[in-house]
């Protein structure tokens, strides 16, 4: 036990010094400090810290109920005792009320140790007591902020149901927000159901003596509930007996509000169309951690059965491609990317993937720790786009490449050549008289045939090659490797004897030749359409030198060939735009001077370049096949005219009309001249044909029938440009010929060229000979006629009496009925 620190203030010092020895005499130990003045005490109080303060009442520097109260301010627990001379009663109440412990006269100082004792214990105590009351402070302290803080609610409400205590988060749970609600019952706070409730809960609380967790709506102030997650417990007074109900409770509802969220996000994923995967990238071998119904769909992989597996299952080892780095780096990289993979369904069948990967990062951390995958089929798609593709760039008909896809072959090819100075070549092919299968053994056969002779045109050239189809009948090869001519030569021989194979169609043995013209990059063009229409000219030249035959491109031949196919172009319109219209030349009697006929000739009013002669655009409608209704309109016109010139009461004339080699090969040239006589009603005596010599010598079999009908009809026959060709007179015979026409080259020298004379004089001869009429063209001056006439040719035609003229001039002059000089 240490010694007890005591400090006297006395003025005697004997006075001290009894004291102490009584104190040590009753059994202190002492430490003893002695004062007697204020300033001493003050320093005694800081240095010294004693235990007890003994004190004389009257001194004569200092007073003791001074030193009382200084002590008293500096430390108002010291135990003080004032131990003096006698004081009165008055003076030792007076100094125990200011707060002496006690007072012991110096007289009798036996009390002394028990006073002292009875002091110490009182200060002992009474320290004690403020101790319990500071800690009780401080843990209330400390409660309350714990519970103010409480982010719930927590309360206490004894076995009546009235709360007793409640922290401030009462208030979320009650409508009224009422902060202090002791005293009250849930009744008085909450609607009846809800307050019910709780006390249901508080009752099996208290008599179960367990605790209870329940989850309890409260009505919101906007509508609506709150979910509260209520834990209540038992809490038991010193006797063991369950006196009040104890309860925490935390908001549910944002937990429920969240997980609602993701309950629908989770089954928007579910049934998503678009089949979705997630994958956890925190995993070594990132497996599958979810994938929604969609993907089991498209893929036939139950959900069971891929998750937990890499991604990797369906490549099914088609793993060399290169789409597939594009995903692996968005994956080292962290960031989304789209890719086309091949991936493979579960029955092995193949679908193309357009799979968007993005990725998630955990909240917490800000790392990304898995990918969604959002899969979409696009096998369909790009077939469709494949399909299209093969549209834009192939021929349906053939299934050869087209005019686009040959443009961009001959593009690459330019490129090509000029970076390694090569050169190649651009073939044109057009096939002779296609029009003729066509129209005789219809389209379906000419699609057949464009597809055999593609095929046979394929066959011939090499794999770097391109054949193409630009339309109808006109192919274009684009020859890679062909830089020389002479390899340009072997090649179009094997192209023109592969097509000139016989081929069968419709049952019957066909054979067609073709006609190939060549441009050579860079010599005859560097540029696509010049390199095409360079060879396009080449072809037309071989055309014009006969069928089955090729050309190199010459530079002369571009002029020509551009203007023959604008005319082309324009030729096909000519006749619904009504542009033809028909001349007439009068045919006279040469021993009457009268006009007995008049030949229709044909003009084609152009828009832009006036008025053109048939022989610039005959020789092209024959070729394309137009001459046939051309001709037709020809044959239907001169008949109208003819007839309504005779309906105004002029003197009748025959009307000759010149056909084509065409007309007579169509096989409806027949129907045709009926048609037109019976729609115009024209006599058929009064109308003429005229072949030529060359039309009815090439394959006379074949015309000799068409022309016996047409003569059967009644409508005369002319054989035109008689002289020119190589005619047997002799076989003329079997046909049924009216008349001889003298080609124009014949007369022009008849009165000059002694050969010429005596042509005309044998021929003239030798129609009477057969029965035939003559008529000489060509008749251009009196001498011309007089030869002529002289020499009993029946008639003539010639600019002596008349230029063709357009129909109303013909009416005016057969009008005025002329006489020529005879
Ligand atoms: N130098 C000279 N020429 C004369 C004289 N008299 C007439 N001519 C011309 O000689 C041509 C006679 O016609 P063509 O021999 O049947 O030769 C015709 C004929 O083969 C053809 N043609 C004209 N119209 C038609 C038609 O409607 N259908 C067919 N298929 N061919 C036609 O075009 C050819 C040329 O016709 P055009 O230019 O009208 O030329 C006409 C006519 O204008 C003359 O005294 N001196």
């Amino acid at each position: 036990m240490p010694a007890l620190r005591l400090l006297h203030i006395e003025d005697a010092t004997t006075d001290a010094e009894l004291v102490a020895y009584e104190l040590r005499r009753a059994g202190f130990e002492l430490s003893v400090r002695r004062v007697e003045t204020e300033a001493a005490l003050h320093e005694a109080l800081e240095n010294f810290a004693p235990d007890l303060v003994l004190c004389d009442y009257s001194m004569p520097r200092f007073d003791g109920m001074r030193a009382l109260r200084i002590c008293h301010e500096a430390q108002p627990d010291l135990p003080f005792i004032f131990v003096s001379g006698a004081i009165g009663e008055e003076t030792a109440i007076e100094s125990l009320k200011s707060g002496a412990m006690d007072y012991v006269i110096k007289g009798n100082l036996k009390r002394l140790p028990a006073a002292v004792r009875g002091a110490l214990e009182r200060s002992a105590e009474r320290q004690a007591r403020q101790r319990a009351e500071q800690e009780l402070r401080e843990s209330s302290h400390l409660f309350q902020t714990f519970m103010e803080h409480l982010p719930g609610v927590a309360l206490m409400k004894d076995r009546q149901g009235r709360y007793v205590f409640t922290n401030p988060g009462i208030a979320l749970t009650l409508l009224t927000g009422q902060r202090d609600i002791t005293g009250l019952t849930a009744h008085a706070l909450l609607p009846p159901p809800v307050a019910d409730q709780l006390d249901r809960v508080d009752r099996l609380v208290l008599e179960s003596r367990q605790v209870v967790v329940d989850v309890q709506a409260f009505p919101k102030a906007d509508g609506g509930d709150a979910y509260w997650e209520i834990t209540k417990f038992p809490i038991m007074d010193r006797q063991g007996k369950a006196e009040y109900v104890g309860a925490v409770a935390f908001d549910l509802t944002p937990r429920i509000e969240a997980e609602e969220a993701l309950n629908l996000r989770t089954r928007a994923i579910q049934v998503s169309a678009n089949p979705i995967l997630i994958v956890d990238i925190t995993q070594d071998h990132a497996p599958l951690i979810d994938v929604n119904e969609a993907f089991e769909h498209l893929t036939g992989y139950p959900r069971g059965e891929v998750l937990g597996q890499n991604c990797r299952f369906l490549q099914a080892g088609d793993n060399a491609q290169p789409e597939l780095d594009k995903i692996r780096a968005a994956i080292r990289e962290r960031r989304a990317a789209t890719a086309v993979l091949r991936n493979y369904r579960k029955d092995g069948s193949l679908f193309l993937n357009e799979l968007h990967i993005a990725p998630v990062h955990d909240p917490r951390h800000g790392k990304v720790t898995h990918y969604v995958g959002i899969m979409h089929d696009i096998t369909q798609i790009r077939r469709y786009q494949d399909e299209l593709e093969h549209r834009a760039n192939y021929d349906t008909l053939t299934g050869l490449a087209n005019r686009n896809l040959l443009q961009e072959r001959v593009r690459q090819a330019i490129l090509h050549a000029q970076r390694h100075a090569l050169a190649f070549t651009i073939a044109f092919i057009d096939v002779d008289n296609f029009k003729r299968v066509n129209d005789g053994l219809g389209h379906g056969a000419g699609d057949k045939l464009l597809g055999l002779i593609g095929q046979r045109i394929q066959d011939c050239i090499g794999p770097g090659d391109t054949v193409a189809r630009l339309s109808g009948d006109e192919f274009v090869l684009l020859l890679s490797e062909h830089d020389t001519q002479s390899k340009n030569y072997q090649l179009v021989q094997r192209i023109q004897s592969e097509i000139a194979k016989p081929l069968e169609l419709l049952g019957r043995q066909l054979t067609v030749t073709c006609s190939i013209g060549m441009a050579m990059f860079p010599r005859d063009g560097t540029q696509t359409e010049h390199l095409v229409a360079n060879a396009e000219a080449a072809m037309y030249r071989a055309k014009a030198q006969g069928r089955n035959s090729f050309q190199f491109y010459a530079q002369d031949m571009n002029a020509q060939g551009i203007a023959r196919l604008s005319m082309e172009n324009d030729l096909w319109h000519a006749l619904d735009n009504a542009e033809f219209e028909l001349h007439y030349q009068p045919q006279i009697d040469l021993r009457l001077g009268r006009i007995t006929g008049m030949e229709a000739l044909i003009r084609w009013r152009h828009p832009t370049l006036g008025l053109i002669p048939p022989l610039q655009f005959i020789p092209l409608a024959e070729e394309n096949g137009l001459i046939v209704p051309i001709g037709k309109w020809v044959l239907e016109t001169a008949c109208r005219h003819n007839r309504q010139l005779q309906r105004e009461g002029l003197p009748p004339v025959r009307v000759a009309v010149n056909l084509s080699a065409r007309q007579l090969r169509d096989g409806r040239l027949g129907e045709d001249v009926r048609k037109a006589l019976e729609s115009t009603g024209l006599a058929p005596g009064h109308l003429e044909l005229e072949v030529t010599e060359s039309m009815v010598m090439h394959d006379p079999d074949a015309v000799l029938g068409i022309l016996q009908q047409i003569s059967g009809m009644g409508v005369e026959l002319s054989l035109d440009d008689f002289g020119t060709g190589y005619s047997s007179l002799a076989y003329l015979k079997k046909f049924p010929i009216d008349r001889l026409k003298i080609d124009q080259s014949f007369v022009a020298h008849c009165t000059t060229d002694p050969d010429d004379a005596a042509i005309i004089q044998a021929v003239i001869a030798l129609s009477h000979s057969l029965n035939l009429l003559v008529i000489a063209e060509g008749v251009e001056t009196a001498e011309h006629q007089a030869f002529l006439a002289r020499h009993d040719c029946e008639e003539g035609q010639g600019y002596l009496f008349s230029k063709p003229i357009p129909f109303e001039a013909m009416r005016s002059l057969l009008a005025s009925n002329p006489a020529y000089a005879v």
